[in-house]
């Protein structure tokens, strides 16, 4: 079937005209995306924010688009299905196409947001032509196989309605018996092969859209339904392929194996069969010109409050923008979640005031339903000045990958988590009057909701979300609560052990490991085995707000950040170069590692039990006076007082001169 002549120009770009790209001359890097997890890229067509809307929308190809996050590891582990899906129906571009676009790129959080894509990978089909915005159809299918979801394509083809369709699809119904007869008769210098198969056979349809791009040949497809038609014909199994060739010869073509990749190979073999000069074309399996990303020295022994805040940014700015409102038990989630981490974050004043401000201002709410967007007014306050602000971007320290597809957020997560339940348990005091005080599960299961209500990878969420059924009521003490995290931290670690988002300079390993903490460690019978009492003490120091550097935490754009630029990444592991350990109960722990020449400023109130190891601040921070409050804070707060005084004294005056006046006025002294 010739492909459409239909002009399809759209915002991206790109236009088709007769199945043929027009080339795109914006830069790679402008189209595609810089963390793209599944580089290369090859067949899968990469969107972006300003790509996906004009690309799906009025196209005269229907589009697949997997929404997934470069983080997520079952995105991660996923990506050589969806590559290889996209170059199995590579022939199939001019009619669908396999497209991926990551919701994790901060350009996209928005575009991500308009779909409604809540988890990843998300899976949405657009239909060819859609006039209005839509946010697609989700797949639907029994499993995410190559095969399932190339099924499922043809079947969201042929759900197009008639006229909709597009237009270089090739007719994809079986043909009548009667029609069967005329293909025989056909002269159009063509060969004509029919598939003959049962109605559940998707090796016709298949066949046909493999041959969309080819001249010189029809394929149609055929059912079985009429066995002694199909004798008369000499066609003895199904499916089968019979061919007439354009000079009228006909017969069943001998085919080894009945497989959709014998046909279309042999019919694409044919002679004088070849490509169409215009048809669409393979999408440049190009490597992207990935920025080499600037590397943070770090040691492992340490928690960086860069980590941590740019965690909570991802979750307050973009995994929660993901919903447009929120209501209900998801309110409820957020609101309990937020109490948990303004009571117990171990950071910075001004982001503890900014969780302390949201957690007020959620517990006042006497709304059932709020929309997203006055979270994020409230996150987003520009009250920089009174000491209350969370970074808004990602940077990333000890959750630093070799890959910046690696790590990141889930790492930084984990890590909240586990200060979370050290700080229940270090500081009880901090959760009275959160109505979580008294209760060891309460922190596990403010995070069990929170991950299950509102974490992105589905796949993880439903796993911890089973290990929490398993075990987590067992836990009856503060103490059991850090150990249960820990557990089933390992357990995820064994887990993903080899898996594809393992980072191969980050290996999971059971944690700690013996260079961390030695005492962690015993053999018994030749066997390491845990001491239970030494990982429990290890883990309230390494999660403690003692053992967290600020290192790398100054303002976006601050002089630190200018002079980390251009720092290349180590070459080897930065295990290997510094070996960060854990050193109970009499050593001070390891030297952070700081960026040179930065002038530093020592908090003597963050020891560890056993050494002047500090918390180590940059000068350059803006100076507070604890409690978030800044020396400007103050000055204000004391000019106010001052002036609030005059005021009541001059209102004190002005009403004893009146109450006088009145006074003489309406009762005049006797005379
Ligand atoms: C709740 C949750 C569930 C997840 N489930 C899945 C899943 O099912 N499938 C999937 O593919 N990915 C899952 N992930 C992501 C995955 O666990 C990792 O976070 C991701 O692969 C990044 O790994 P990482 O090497 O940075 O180390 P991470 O496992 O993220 O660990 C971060 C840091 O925590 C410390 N740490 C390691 N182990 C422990 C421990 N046992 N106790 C305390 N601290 C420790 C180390 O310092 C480590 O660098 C999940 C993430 C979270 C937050």
């Amino acid at each position: 079937m010739p492909l459409s002549g239909h002009e399809e120009p759209n915002r991206t770009g790109e236009s088709w005209d007769l199945g043929r790209q027009r080339a795109d001359t914006r830069p790679l890097s402008s189209r595609t995306s810089r963390r793209c997890w599944c580089s290369p890229c090859d067949a899968v067509w990469v969107l972006d924010s300003g790509g996906v809307r004009g690309s799906t929308t009025n196209s005269s190809a229907a589009w697949l688009v997997q929404f997934y996050s470069s983080w997520c590891g079952h995105c991660i582990g996923y990506a050589p299905t969806w590559r290889a899906l996209a170059r199995d129906v590579r022939d199939w571009a001019a009619v669908i196409r396999v497209a991926a676009l990551d919701c994790a790129e901060e350009q996209n959080h928005e575009v991500c947001r308009a779909y409604d894509v809540h988890f990843y990978p998300t899976f949405r089909y657009f239909k060819a032509f859609t006039k209005e915005f839509t946010t697609g159809e989700n797949f639907k299918g029994t499993d995410r196989e190559l095969q399932t979801v190339r099924r499922s394509m043809i079947d969201f083809l042929q759900n197009h309605t008639e006229g909709a369709r597009p237009p270089a699809c090739p007719a994809l119904d079986p043909v009548l018996p009667s029609d069967v007869l005329s293909l025989f008769d056909s002269r159009d210098g063509r060969y004509s092969a029919i598939i003959f198969e049962n109605s559940s056979s998707y090796v016709g349809r298949e066949v046909i859209l493999d041959l969309t791009p080819y001249e010189n040949v029809l394929v149609r497809r055929a059912l079985d339904s009429d066995g002694a038609f199909l004798q008369k014909l000499g066609v003895s199994s199904r499916p089968s392929c019979y061919l007439v060739h354009p000079n009228g010869t006909r017969g069943p073509v001998d085919i080894p194996k009945p497989f959709r990749s014998f046909f279309s190979a042999y019919l694409k073999s044919l002679p004088g069969v070849k490509k169409k000069p215009l048809s669409a074309p393979e999408k440049p399996g190009r490597e992207e010109d990935v920025a080499s990303p600037v590397w943070r020295e770090f040691d492992k022994s340490r928690l960086y409050t860069a980590d941590l805040e740019s965690a909570l940014h991802y979750l307050l700015r973009v995994e929660l923008a993901s919903h447009k409102s929120l209501a209900g038990e998801e309110l409820k989630t957020l609101k309990d979640f937020i109490s948990l981490v303004a009571k117990l974050f171990p950071g910075r004043p001004p982001v503890r005031k900014l969780l302390e401000m949201l957690q007020e201002w959620l517990a006042s709410l006497p709304l059932d339903r709020i929309p997203y967007d006055a979270v994020l007014d409230l996150v987003n306050n520009k009250m920089r000045i009174s000491g209350i602000f969370l970074t808004n971007q990602v940077k990333w320290v000890g959750c630093q990958g070799s890959r910046p597809e690696l790590r990141g957020y889930p790492c930084a997560l984990w890590k909240l988590l586990h200060t979370l339940t050290v700080e229940a348990g270090a500081r009880p005091d901090a959760l009275v009057g959160t109505g979580f005080e008294g209760n060891p599960q309460a922190v596990l299961q403010t995070m069990r909701r929170y991950i299950h209500t509102f974490f992105g990878c589905r796949e993880c969420a439903e796993h911890f979300e089973a290990m929490a059924r398993e075990s987590l009521d067992a836990v009856k003490t503060s103490d059991q609560a850090v150990l249960w995290l820990w557990r089933k931290h390992n357990v995820v670690n064994s887990r993903l052990a080899g898996h594809l988002s393992e980072d191969p300079s980050f290996p999971k390993a059971p944690w700690p490991s013996p260079d961390l903490c030695a005492a962690c460690h015993e053999e018994v019978k030749g066997v390491d085995t845990w001491q239970e009492g030494q990982v429990l003490a290890f883990l309230k120091w390494h999660y403690s707000r003692a053992n967290v550097l600020d290192t790398y935490s100054s303002d976006p754009g601050g002089p630190q950040e200018e002079q980390e630029k251009g720092r290349p990444a180590p070459r080897e592991s930065w295990g290997s170069q510094h070996p960060g350990s854990f050193r109970p109960p009499d050593a001070p722990g390891p030297r952070p590692h700081l960026s040179e020449n930065l002038p530093r400023r020592v908090d003597v109130r963050a020891q560890s039990p056993h050494g002047v190891e500090a918390r180590v601040e940059p000068a350059a921070t803006v100076p507070t006076l604890g409690a978030g409050f800044s020396s400007l804070d103050m000055s204000l707060c004391v000019l106010l007082y001052v002036a609030s005084s005059l005021f009541l004294m001059v209102m004190y005056f002005f009403f004893r001169v009146r109450a006088r006046r009145w006074r003489v006025k309406h009762h005049p002294p006797a005379v």
